[in-house]
């Protein structure tokens, strides 16, 4: 048994040679895993749009084409829901409390999932569109006041606006608590959650019984949790108090703790982590508005003939709103073209078997793309153009894949992203306004005048690919510009108020103003 534990089942998607025991181990990526995942795949067609990995006698397939995606994760939901057992992850939450990494798609994700999915629908996303655009703004007046900290304000903004709409609590600077905090907090969460960060737990489980004095990674592993926790428990209890105190301000987390008991969710951690996975899950949101500000700096051509279609469109008058977006197809082609070109999910997140499955005569056993040549002209080139010519961005007169669908970057099947809404709104008001009232360039040295690039590979690896902070200069393109958002800015305030209540108690900054 063991001597065979590294081979594959026949039947099995075919994969590079295995060797005895370890299987691919051997050659199994430790970083930038997409990469080596493609040249494998569809592009080289080396071992096909489906292949497989063995890792001992735990079985990896890997998706390299939409109509493999459609196939499997879409058409075959109900056996392809669980997640792969993560032992670090129940250890950092336990009884798979946490929707987004819980494992097994039972009542309570079900609980769970029904709630996010009401919370994050497109019918209710109407009420806060005033607040995101509210937020919208004051991150164009930070950006005009403080453009070197352009990373964190998206920052800011994204985890302003998720607090806003799950604790009704605003966060007006990169340094209020639940910013500072957050960012203290999840980068370690995702880091503990990446392979390589800690021993081989999964695939050494006997690794758990090391005692914790000389393991290290055990007490690592207990601070993040005591540090997630903490967080999100004082967000929580934050809500409570205010309920307590009859002063609630219509907050998400209010209607649940409420309604706990008919909801299924009246274990007070599962309600911790029914917050948190929001939280945490509009995080990439703000890897998706970093990297466009990267590309925006990169193709200068690009941003013109964005600014034309702003211009055109909105005019030098007042800022874009939400109504300006059905007339931006420019904006939504160079969005659509960002993700393309630099996903921020570039592997999803994996889906675990919990049936056999046959598909195209493959074996998809229990346990166990925006690149490709054949689809993409020159699919290293930023070129948002493509997504005018076709609404996929895939080469004219092409088959294209049958499994094609313009929210592949979203994952699929029951799994799906639930937060498809808001994130996309959020890119497009975000890069309206910002491209509307800045030129946003590569940093230069000033004593040769010589350009510095961003990096567009250095992108930090594991589940989400997110641009490491850079230089870049934002320079507003009229000062009327500025006037005009500094005006709009005292105008959307209003939207702030119920959510700016605590702020004085908390002795922080309690007025917005910059
Ligand atoms: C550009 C932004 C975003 C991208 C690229 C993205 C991508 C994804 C992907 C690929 C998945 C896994 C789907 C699967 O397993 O097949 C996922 C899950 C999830 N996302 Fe997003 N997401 C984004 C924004 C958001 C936002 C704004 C929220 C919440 C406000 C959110 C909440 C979630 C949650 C809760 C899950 C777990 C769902 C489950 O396991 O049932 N996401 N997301």
């Amino acid at each position: 048994w063991v001597w065979r534990s590294g081979s594959r089942t026949r039947g099995s998607p075919p994969g590079p040679p295995t060797v005895p025991v370890i299987g691919n181990l051997h050659i199994f990526p430790k970083r930038h895993l997409q990469i080596k995942f493609s040249e494998w795949g569809s592009s080289s067609k080396q071992y096909g749009d489906i292949f497989s990995l063995k890792i001992f006698d735990q079985t990896v397939i890997v998706l390299n084409s939409p109509y493999s995606v459609r196939e499997v994760i879409d058409k075959r939901s109900l056996s392809c829901s669980n997640r792969p057992k993560s032992i670090i992850s129940d250890m950092i939450i336990p009884r798979g409390m946490n929707l987004g990494s819980g494992r097994f798609a039972n009542e309570t994700w079900k609980s769970l999932r029904k709630t996010t999915a009401q919370l994050l629908s497109p019918e209710n996303f109407n009420k806060f569109i005033g607040c995101q655009h509210s937020e919208a703004i004051q991150l164009a007046l930070d950006l005009a006041h403080d453009p070197e900290a352009w990373y964190f304000h998206i920052h800011r903004f994204t985890t302003s606006f998720a607090t806003t709409i799950v604790y009704g609590r605003r966060s007006p600077r990169v340094n209020s608590p639940d910013v500072a905090e957050f960012l203290h907090v999840h980068p370690q969460f995702l880091c503990a959650l990446d392979i390589g960060t800690f021993p081989p737990v999964d695939i050494f489980p006997v690794l758990r019984f090391v005692p914790e004095r000389w393991a290290p990674w055990k007490r690592a592993v207990k601070d993040i949790r005591m540090l997630h926790n903490a967080f999100y428990g004082r967000l929580l209890r934050a809500v409570e108090d205010r309920l307590k105190q009859g002063k609630g301000n219509g907050a998400f987390m209010e209607e649940i703790i409420t309604d706990a008991v008919n909801l299924g969710l009246n274990d007070r951690e599962v309600l911790m982590n029914l917050g948190a996975v929001v939280i945490q899950g509009s995080d990439t949101t703000s890897a998706a508005l970093q990297n466009i500000m990267l590309c925006l700096a990169t193709n200068p051509d690009c941003q013109t003939k964005l600014q034309e279609e702003l211009d055109q469109v909105v005019g030098g008058e007042r800022v874009p709103n939400a109504d300006d977006l059905q007339h931006l197809p420019y904006l939504k082609a160079f969005i659509e073209e960002c993700n393309r070109f630099r996903p921020v999910g570039p592997l999803g997140l994996p889906h675990e078997m919990s049936d056999d499955e046959v598909v195209d005569g493959l074996l998809f056993e229990k346990d166990g793309m925006f690149h490709d040549e054949r689809y993409f002209d020159q699919p290293e080139k930023f070129d948002p153009d493509r997504f005018l010519r076709n609404k996929f961005g895939v080469k004219e007169g092409v088959q294209d894949d049958p499994g094609r669908r313009s929210n592949l970057l979203f994952g699929g099947g029951r799994r799906v992203c639930p937060g498809i809404t808001f994130a996309r709104s959020s890119m497009e008001i975000c890069t309206a306004i910002t491209a509307w009232a800045f030129q946003i360039l590569p940093a230069m040295n000033t004593t040769t005048g010589e350009l510095i690039l961003p990096n567009l590979d250095d992108y930090t690896h594991g589940i989400t690919a997110t641009p490491k902070p850079c230089k870049l200069r934002i320079i507003p393109r009229s000062p009327q510009y500025i006037d005009i958002i500094q005006r709009s800015f005292s105008e959307a305030t209003a939207n702030f108020v119920p959510y700016e209540a605590e702020l004085d108690q908390e002795g922080i900054n309690s007025k917005c103003q910059i």
